[in-house]
């Protein structure tokens, strides 16, 4: 998918401002499409993310029998083959540099008489799967992968799988949702056992299309429930904008002198929000207007204006509702007045690159303090001065490396060389241009 690097420098900026939207929520948006496909009949997506991503689950929804089309205007609209209806793919499924099109589809296979072959780019290769084959094996579905349980990987459903009850043993949206899907078309209940609370939209949508789905709470772990042999009813879905997507210009406001910048129609889903009630702790002037639902999420128009940051020690419980922006926090970290310890993030050594390594090295390389821990960063920050920068940033196929990186070099002396920003496609077509565009 890429084919050549694409370096770009980022440079010390003036005030940042104005009111910008970013693209569809990533989660949202496979789920969308996931869940479509499995409708019996026509359904339309509004403000799915267009990236590299959410197109790699579009062509294997496609390459497994539904017809999944965008309109001139930009809208989506899927054809569903039914629960239990998926078709054989004839080739190979290239899952790009997508986790959560990897685990999600292999979760919706092992229910389905079929078998697929999945791969992925360099940095997916390297991801751990056996945390969705673990439970997929113990439904009846067969997986050939390779050593340590990476990809390229074979999997052959079973229909009727077996119901499960599955206690998580790490905290991951993924690995719940794969279970779930693969429950879709499971006779019986299957049941996912979630002692810390990770992102919800699964079970959101699930219900949204009419499965049978409960949640409920016993001593202090989320049982959810789902009755399998579920026939989907098609929707009309409204993705909302990403959080994680809003998390770069909202830390660029508060880290660039003089700016004040709004993002409109942001999710805000409590299991996703994490990153802005930890920037509020640090002192983040923060504010959410106009609260909202679009699509069944909790959705605002998020302003940020510049502000001197302290540090703080993270609280690890927060982890999983932020789990994918800490490398932009760690940019704040780094601006910070004092230390900020953030642990419990062992996660993170499992993304697209190894997040505290790489960041740890892409922070020091411009000039911070950052001591790395086995499970998370320490930093000490310049208490709002510019770093030294002047470096060149290995991303290391990492769009949140990528983009956070490039956030830091707009607080810099000297410019910050991202060694290559084409990984930015996965989840945020237009990255760039939108950061110009508040300048
Ligand atoms: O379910 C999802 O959509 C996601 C879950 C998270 O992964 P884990 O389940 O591995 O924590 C997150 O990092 C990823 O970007 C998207
Ligand atoms: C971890 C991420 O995505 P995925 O697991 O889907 O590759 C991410 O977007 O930060």
């Amino acid at each position: 998918m890429h084919a050549s690097p694409r370096p770009l420098s980022f440079a010390r900026s003036g005030p940042l401002s104005g009111a910008v939207r970013v693209p569809g929520d990533k989660s949202i948006s496979h789920r969308a499409l996931m869940l479509s496909a499995l409708a019996v009949g026509e359904s339309r997506i509004d403000g799915l993310l267009e990236g590299e991503d959410v197109l790699a689950t579009a062509a294997a929804m496609r390459a497994m029998g539904a017809t999944v089309e965008r309109d001139a205007d930009g809208r989506w609209t899927v054809f569903g083959v039914g629960v239990g209806g998926l078709l054989q793919p004839e080739s190979a499924l290239d899952m790009g540099n997508s986790g959560t099109s990897t685990r999600l589809l292999m979760g919706l296979v092992a229910s389905h008489p079929i078998s697929a072959t999945f791969t992925g780019d360099a940095s997916l290769s390297r991801r751990p799967m056996n945390r969705v084959i673990e439970p997929l094996s113990l439904m009846g579905a067969d997986v050939t992968a390779s050593p340590g349980g990476r990809l390229p990987l074979m999997l052959r459903g079973l229909c009727p799988a077996v119901p499960i009850a599955y206690r998580l043993p790490v905290a991951s949206a993924q690995v719940k949702s794969a279970v779930l899907l693969a429950g879709l078309n499971t006779p019986g209940i299957t049941r996912v056992i979630e002692p810390v609370p990770t992102r919800d939209h699964s079970e959101r949508m699930l219900k949204g299309f009419g499965a049978d789905l409960t949640v409920e709470l016993e001593n202090g772990e989320r049982h959810i429930r789902i009755r399998g042999e579920a026939e989907l009813k098609p929707q009309r879905i409204t993705v909302p904008g990403d959080p994680s997507s809003a998390a770069f210009p909202v830390v660029a406001a508060l880290v660039v002198p003089g700016s004040a910048v709004t993002v409109e129609n942001v999710g805000i889903n409590p299991t996703r929000a994490g990153l802005y009630e930890v920037l509020r702790m640090m002192g983040a002037e923060i504010a959410f207007a106009n609260p909202r639902e679009v699509g069944g999420e909790p959705v605002a128009d998020i302003t940020a204006c510049f502000s001197t940051l302290s540090g703080i020690d993270v609280p690890p419980e927060l982890a999983p509702s932020m789990i994918d922006d800490f490398p932009v926090l760690f940019v704040a970290a780094a601006f910070a007045q004092g230390r900020t310890v953030m642990r419990g993030l062992e996660e993170l050594r499992v993304k697209e690159s190894d997040r505290i390594a790489t960041m740890a090295e892409g922070l020091r390389a411009i000039g911070a303090q950052v001591e790395e821990l086995s499970d998370g960063l320490i930093i000490d920050g310049t208490g709002g001065d510019p770093l030294p920068g002047g470096a060149t940033i290995a991303s290391r196929l990492d769009h949140r490396i990528a983009m956070s990186m490039a956030v830091a070099g707009l607080n810099c002396h000297q410019p910050v060389q991202v060694d290559d920003m084409s990984p930015v496609a996965t989840s945020f077509p237009g990255f760039t241009s939108l950061i110009e565009q508040l300048q």
